[in-house]
């Protein structure tokens, strides 16, 4: 029988060593699990405890007399996810998870620590209702903010700072919460509804997102990278902020279309995609590896109009000077937008490294202002939330760059979105259910 807290454990130890909870270090645990509810319980557990971890050790800390930074790392792992399971799933019985916990200590450490475990997880067992009470009376502040709904400080200040406590707390909820998978037809192949019909004939539940015109929502994902609709291109994954860039960018078909930062391709194959495949499109971006993921999704959907190459956003391109109708710049950056499919990016931004991300942006969208043809467009988008990396971004961007404005988007997009404005929109997964994303629309005048 597997012992599913046994292998929480073995991922948590890894995870905790380097902060790398990439999809892989779980999915690698779980290639061997075929019962589907320890699959489940694995993955809840260790993404709970990575989305909730300020709260959890804070819990831990105030019933350990050893501060937990003095805690052996089994212990502590041991803690959390006792904690975590006590606290977040009521379908468990305390007994059972207790148990295990203790278990797993005396096994990987000594009886001394199991009997230090068992005390402190019975203790939080018994005053559950009383732990959650008090911190739901907590006054509300970014400090608390950050405690509750576990994100570091400096972000939820800054959230605080730009947008109030009040839309605060509830983007830190929304971006705690799980989100829903989409997929885009691919319409060289299909429609949104054959596919659809094609996917619900296999059990799938799907539904039409809310913005785009070819996204479908999947309620029950499982399994569906092998079903034959996905080995044939008919559909890319693709979270629906990502298709509202081709759709707000409008592009028109038989122009030079260059995507600077491109892999794994999901805006580049939307682009020719949408364009019948009948455009020039030159997906680049600056490792062979990454090129490799652009062209593995051209050949599955069978794309034509879409040349790769490797090349450093940074560095002018000689070639390509004053010739692009539309450059994409998917910019590299925090990643604020994506914590709620992958929690650790809470852990492992700093002040600092957003700053280096702020400078490679400003420096990436100085070297594509040079490839745009007068009358051209430049779409710059990010899938974050942090205004430095977005509007403040492009208003420093359009001081040294005269020759650019922002360019109004189709009505129809300020009607679908009320934080849109002037050729710009902030997505927020609490306001409008998507991933946290910016896209702006500059237009080269000059
Ligand atoms: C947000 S992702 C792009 C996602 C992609 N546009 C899509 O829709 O699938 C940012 C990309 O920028 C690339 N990148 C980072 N620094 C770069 C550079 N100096 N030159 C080119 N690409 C770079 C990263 O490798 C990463 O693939």
């Amino acid at each position: 029988m597997t012992n599913t807290r046994e292998i929480i454990l073995n991922i948590l130890n890894e995870s905790f060593d380097n902060f790398n909870f990439q999809k892989n270090t779980i999915e690698n645990y779980l290639i061997n699990i075929e019962n589907q509810n320890d699959n489940r319980l694995i993955k809840e557990t260790v993404y709970g405890i990575v989305k909730n971890l300020t709260l959890i050790d804070d819990i831990i800390d105030s019933y350990s007399k050893i501060k937990i930074k003095k805690l052996h790392k089994i212990v502590l792992n041991c803690l959390r996810i006792g904690v975590y399971q006590i606290i977040y799933l009521d379908r468990v019985p305390s007994y059972a998870i207790i148990n295990d916990c203790v278990n797993l200590v005396k096994k990987y450490t000594h009886v001394g620590n199991a009997k230090f475990v068992n005390a402190i997880l019975r203790n939080i067992n018994s005053d559950k209702e009383n732990i959650k009470e008090s911190y739901s009376k907590l006054n509300l502040n970014y400090n608390t903010l950050a405690l509750l709904y576990s994100f570091p400080e400096y972000i939820v200040k800054k959230w605080a700072d730009d947008y109030g406590i009040e839309f605060t707390q509830y983007l830190l909820d929304s971006l705690n919460s799980k989100p829903k998978l989409n997929i885009r037809a691919n319409t060289l192949k299909t429609t949104r509804d054959n596919l659809k019909g094609l996917l619900m004939k296999r059990g799938y539940d799907l539904e039409e997102t809310k913005y785009s015109s070819v996204g479908l929502v999947v309620h029950n994902p499982d399994n569906l990278f092998k079903t034959l609709e996905f080995i044939n291109g008919y559909f890319t994954v693709q979270d629906e902020s990502s298709m509202l860039v081709t759709e707000i960018a409008g592009p028109k078909e038989k122009t030079l279309i260059l995507d600077m930062c491109a892999a794994p391709g999901g805006k580049s194959t939307h682009i020719a995609e949408y364009l019948r495949d009948n455009a020039t499109i030159i997906a680049r971006d600056k490792s062979s590896n990454k090129v490799q993921l652009i062209k593995q999704n051209i050949e599955r959907l069978n794309l034509k109009s879409i040349r790769t190459e490797i090349f450093d956003a940074t560095k002018l391109d000689n070639e390509l000077i004053n010739k692009v109708d539309y450059c994409f710049v998917d910019a590299p950056c925090s990643g604020l937008g994506l914590i709620r499919r992958k929690p650790d990016i809470k852990w492992n931004r700093t002040i600092e490294n957003i700053k280096e991300l702020i400078e490679l942006q400003s420096e990436i969208l100085d070297v594509a202002s040079k490839y745009v043809k007068i009358d051209g467009e430049l779409i710059y988008s990010t899938c974050t939330i942090n205004d430095d990396e977005n509007i403040a971004q492009i208003k420093n961007f359009l001081i040294n760059h005269p020759n650019y404005i922002l360019v109004e988007f189709d009505n129809r997009f300020y009607e679908l979105f009320n934080t849109a404005k002037d050729g710009y929109v902030q997505l927020f997964p609490n306001v409008h259910g998507t991933d946290g994303f910016f896209i702006a629309k500059l237009k080269r005048v000059v």
